[in-house]
């Protein structure tokens, strides 16, 4: 059996440009990523996405202003835990991003993206989010550097896609 933990993911975007963070400590630790964490018992998704980019990040974002553009699943050799991570993007936001106990965050131009820094997943999907496609994703790793195998298709709908899921 394998125990799914939901997780959000949230990028933002300001002209050309998106806001990854550096991950200081835990899980993804010295890679650059979007802004995101475990959803908590009780809390709703969207709730979890806000929140989590605020603590990491300092912005604040309004749930109806976060998109919903994929869903991927990420499982590890060995580990009976699936990673399902639910990737938001936004343009509109409030403040200024601040370094936190957890991210250092910084702009990039979507064409200088630091990818040897990043999760190895992020050169195939990054992409799709750049072309505004909405998108399911399952990457299978062996270790945190290392794709097995992978899968990713376009959807027509997130919506339609969640309640053929049944979530
Ligand atoms: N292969 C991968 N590619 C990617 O782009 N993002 C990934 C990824 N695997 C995990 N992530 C994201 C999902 C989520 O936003 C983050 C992991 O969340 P964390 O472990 O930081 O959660 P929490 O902030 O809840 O943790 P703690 O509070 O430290 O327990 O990394």
């Amino acid at each position: 059996m394998v125990l799914r933990k939901v997780y959000t993911l949230v990028f933002v975007r300001k002209e050309n440009q998106i806001l990854l963070g550096y991950k200081k400590r835990g899980f993804g630790m010295n890679k650059w990523n979007g802004f995101g964490g475990k959803v908590e018992p009780n809390e709703s998704i969207l709730d979890a996405a806000i929140r989590e980019l605020n603590e990491e990040c300092g912005l604040t974002v309004e749930t109806t202003d976060l998109k919903n553009l994929a869903h991927l699943e990420f499982t590890f050799t060995g580990e009976p835990v699936m990673m399902d991570c639910r990737v938001f993007s936004t343009n509109i936001f409030n403040g200024t991003p601040i370094e936190t106990e957890e991210m250092l965050p910084r702009w990039f131009q979507i064409d200088q993206l630091p990818f040897d820094n990043m999760w190895p997943d992020d050169r195939i999907w990054f992409p799709y989010m750049f072309k505004n496609k909405l998108f399911y994703g399952k990457f299978n790793f062996n270790g945190v550097d290392t794709i097995l195998n992978y899968k990713i298709r376009e959807l027509e709908s997130m919506e339609e896609y969640y309640n053929e899921k049944g979530d």
